[in-house]
């Protein structure tokens, strides 16, 4: 089983890592010990974490997720490709048709890998900061927007994760991690186990073309 997983995971794995995949491993070292399939299917998202300055204050704009995965808590904004999408070409649609956002700029700064010990799915999330916008947020049929101050966050209403990665994303790292979730995902909402890895200064600042980047179970 974990060696079929294996397998298909590197063929699925079209988009590659921007380091030299360590978490991946760590993550089928977590299927053999455990005995739980960690990587049976791979699936990516983008999103997009937009700041602004208001009144000498730095803010980061959340969205209330109004339906869906996620629902009942604050995110930044994003979700899955369409097809032939590049990786920002999905952070800017999505950020846009959530909150009718266009921002001046955008760079891609973490991936975050996410396993739940109930299924085999594994979430793969690329992650932008975003600035320069012109006009304010609006709410739509996913999202209800609202900027929060940076030193006041409501991380007890957001994914576990956040607490581990958004301090860090704050303070203008780049990095990649990966956030091994208890059975029950979702609704739990609890970390069992996290890795934080700072990217190489050398990582480019754009993600790789995700042309192949539509990866379905078999
Ligand atoms: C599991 O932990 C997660 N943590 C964080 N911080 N963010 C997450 C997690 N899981 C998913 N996300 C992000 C990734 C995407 O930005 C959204 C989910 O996107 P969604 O499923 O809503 O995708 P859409 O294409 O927008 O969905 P529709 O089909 O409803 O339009 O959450």
């Amino acid at each position: 089983m974990a060696a079929y997983a294996d397998a298909r995971a590197a063929a699925n794995s079209v988009l590659p890592l921007a380091t030299d995949a360590p978490l991946y491993d760590k993550i089928r070292r977590r299927t053999r010990e455990d005995g739980v399939e960690a990587i049976g299917s791979i699936k990516d998202y983008t999103l997009v974490e937009c700041f602004r300055t208001h009144e000498g204050k730095r803010q980061l704009l959340l969205g209330m997720k109004k339906r869906g995965f996620g629902v009942g808590k604050w995110n930044g904004f994003g979700g899955k490709f369409d097809a032939g999408e590049t990786v920002r070409d999905c952070a800017l649609r999505e950020l846009e048709e959530e909150s009718g956002l266009v921002p001046e700029r955008m760079e891609w700064r973490a991936q975050l890998l996410f396993t739940f010990r109930d299924s085999g799915k594994l979430m793969r999330v690329h992650v932008f900061a975003a600035e320069g916008f012109a006009g304010e947020p609006v709410e739509t049929e996913e999202m209800a927007p609202r900027w929060f101050d940076v030193d006041a966050i409501p991380y007890a209403e957001m994914w576990h994760d956040d607490t581990f990665w958004l301090p860090r994303f704050l303070a203008g790292e780049r990095f990649e991690g990966w956030f091994d979730y208890a059975a029950g995902g979702e609704a739990t909402n609890r970390v069992l186990a996290h890795e934080v890895v700072p990217l190489p200064s050398s990582t480019p600042l754009k993600p790789p073309r995700a042309d192949r980047n539509f990866i379905s179970p078999p």
